[in-house]
């Protein structure tokens, strides 16, 4: 293969296989290259920069020794992925990543064989490394070959129960399988926890005389690669020398920590464990989050997340905003309540920035607690809090919930411990897309005997929602509210807590109801607005509950109004089916009324802009209009998907 100048390296790699012929130099310039293509794509795109940046000597180094898409490699999270789409057919798309009809932001099989095992949400690889190399020993058959199974897991995501649990089941299938443990002592946030310590003890804190010797006397039981001198093998051993690491223990072997900047250590480490490995291997890997970019160096978040930004200044783009983040009004109105009642605590799992936390933290130091990628023990925590007295506020994206699910029920719900669920991202988020959306809470908490679950309309009703909750201690209490920012309403000073299941109108009208949940309200107005022009006053009501219902508006609505329709931020099972319950109860459908509820599609909606997946889902002004047309059997002209 040809090294010009006029020439890059990577203009000639179309796929993996184009590696094999590089010498180890040219695949060092690859990285160059890479890192530059990479921090170029994001810069248009926006989108997870630090942790591609982190990895791309190691990507260039697995998929030069292994064989994808035979081989497996299962990119935890995902959001580490985009050299690795750049290497795999990808390339000529990497700058419509996160857009609609674009790129995902994470790994997806739909989207391409070299990406095995779609992710987003953390700590899933090792599981699924495990059930590939199980079908592999098994006789498993897919197009493109069974071969290695490597997951490649973030020490952030190392602090989530489905970690061990998978180590657990691998240590005692003794497969051979291959987990590279990226540390760059980075989450999004810095990491916590006492598992985090451990791993920077395992290359921090191993004295020195020991692994020197260790290393001296071992170097000849090496491995080939690794008897180039003491230095090298003194990180081989340092796991030895401290007397073996908790991995050994659960029946891994253990090689590191190892530089993974360094392709010198990288490619040698890699080629041997390919050639040797029988059971299951963890190779610690050590690496800079943002490596490479120095604005991402810098950052806070190394470069978690940005918008897209000037490659030369680092400088983001960020569009100018007109009103406070429903995440900030969360922040600032917990701090506000906690100031006067020192039982209000806060947990988030691993997301202090992102569900405004941070701001509480600074307050409140004491009683705030990250417990890193754990939302199932988040939520038994809390619910503990709760039991010992304490008004705990679990903070978590309406997505991240789904895993804590069985805790909401067993250790929360059925106890009925007062636990506030401070809900953000509900509904649809965006560049995300449907790894992420927010559509299910309402659903799976609504449902739950003695529930209560709100949801704001706008940011004002946010505040009220955190005032609510903090003076409600007669069981568990959820509020959502959605990603981005509010409608610019006047903001009360402190919030004033609501009573319990009363909604409110918001427009009196006729002939049509419509009653909408979370956030949607604003659209609604709109849809009012063009509904005017046509001779339609609809009244519009706030549900604010949906558990419990407001049984009386709801019920006093349905008997004034030929039809009623309801609109949410979720899916099927939601609010829109509690209503409709209500009403089939209550025997008000045997009276003719004509009932509608728009809720989220029954499909996972690709990334887009919200207002673009919401239009997707036919929840869009225009669209709410349009149904209030059909439900009133009004002839449209130029009909929506509604
Ligand atoms: C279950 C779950 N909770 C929270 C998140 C949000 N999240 C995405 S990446 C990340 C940090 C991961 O840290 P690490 O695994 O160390 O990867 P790094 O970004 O440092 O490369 C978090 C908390 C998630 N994706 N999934
Ligand atoms: C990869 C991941 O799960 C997070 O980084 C997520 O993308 C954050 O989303 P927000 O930007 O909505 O905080
Ligand atoms: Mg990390």
């Amino acid at each position: 293969m040809s090294n010009t100048p006029e020439t890059p390296l990577l203009d000639q790699i179309r796929r993996p296989a184009d590696l094999k012929g590089l010498s180890d130099a040219q695949l060092e310039q690859l990285t160059r290259e890479l890192r530059a293509e990479t921090i170029s794509a994001v810069s248009v795109t926006g989108g997870h920069l630090g942790a591609g940046l982190g990895v791309v000597e190691l990507t260039v180094a697995l998929h030069a020794v292994f064989d994808t898409p035979r081989d497996k490699i299962i990119w935890d999270v995902g959001h580490q992925c985009y050299p690795h789409k750049i290497l795999t057919e990808r390339r000529d798309r990497i700058r419509t990543l996160r857009m609609k009809d674009g790129l995902s932001g994470f790994t997806k099989r739909s989207e391409s064989p070299y990406d095995p095992f779609g992710a987003a949400h953390s700590s899933t690889s090792i599981s699924a490394a495990l059930g590939f190399a199980v079908a592999r020993d098994l006789g498993g058959d897919v197009p493109e070959g069974l071969g290695d199974a490597i997951a490649v897991i973030g020490d952030g995501s190392m602090s989530a129960g489905m970690a061990y649990e998978a180590m657990n089941n691998a240590g005692a299938l003794n497969k051979r399988m291959i987990v590279i443990l990226n540390d760059n002592e980075m989450s999004i946030a810095p990491p916590v926890g006492a598992m985090s310590s451990y791993l920077s003890r395992l290359y921090s804190e191993a004295p020195l005389h020991e692994l020197k010797a260790a290393a001296k006397g071992a170097v000849s039981l090496l491995p080939e690669p690794f008897r180039e001198g003491a230095k090298r093998a003194k990180e081989m051993l340092k796991g030895m020398a401290v007397g073996g690491t908790l991995f050994e223990q659960l029946g891994f072997s253990y090689l590191g920590p190892i530089d993974g900047h360094d392709l010198d250590q990288l490619l040698p480490v890699l080629r041997t464990v390919k050639q040797r490995a029988t059971g299951p291997i963890l190779i610690h890997v050590l690496t800079k989050k943002g490596k490479g970019y120095g604005p991402a160096e810098q950052a806070r978040d190394k470069g978690h997340a940005t918008a897209k930004f000037n490659v030369v200044t680092g400088e983001q783009k960020k569009a100018p905003s007109n009103a406070p983040s429903y995440t900030s009004v969360f922040g600032d109105s917990l701090v506000a309540e906690a100031a006067a009642d020192e039982k209000i605590c806060a947990v988030t799992a691993a997301m202090p920035d992102g569900t405004g936390l941070n701001l509480f933290a600074e307050r409140y130091p004491s009683r705030c607690f990250d417990v890193g990628i754990a939302e199932q023990h988040g939520v038994t925590f809390s619910a503990a809090l709760a039991a010992g007295g304490m008004k705990p506020f679990c903070a978590m994206y309406s997505t991240f919930l789904q895993r804590g699910y069985d805790q909401v029920v067993h250790d929360v719900a059925i106890q009925r411990l007062p636990v506030r669920f401070a809900i953000d991202r509900a509904g649809l988020v965006g560049a995300d897309g449907a790894t992420h959306a927010g559509a299910f809470d309402v659903a799976f908490l609504a449902n739950l005997p003695g529930f209560v679950v709100m949801a704001a309309a706008d940011e004002a009703e946010l505040r009220h929602m955190v005032a609510t909750a903090a003076a409600y201690d007669d069981g568990p209490i959820a509020f959502r509210y959605p990603r981005g920012e509010g409608n610019g309403v006047e903001m009360p000073e402190r919030g004033t807590p609501l009573e319990i299941g009363k909604g409110r109108i918001v427009a009196r009208g006729n002939k049509v109801a419509l009653l909408s949940f979370g956030t949607r309200l604003a659209e609604t107005r709109k849809a009012a607005e063009t509904l005017a022009a046509k001779g339609i006053t609809p009244t519009i009501a706030d549900a604010r509950f949906a558990k419990p219902l407001d049984r009386d508006m709801i019920l006093a609505l349905a008997a004034d109004h030929e039809a009623l329709i309801t609109i949410e931020e979720g899916a099927v099972g939601g609010f829109g089916s509690h209503v409709a319950q209500l009403l089939a109860e209550e025997g008000v459908f045997d009276a003719g009324l004509k009932f509608r509820s728009m809720v989220l599609p029954d499909i996972f909606i690709d990334q887009a802009s919200p207002a673009d997946m919401y239009e997707t889902a036919g929840m869009e002004a225009e669209q709410i209009a349009a149904k209030v047309l059909d439900v009133l059997g009004i002839a449209q002209i130029g009909a929506q998907r509604a």
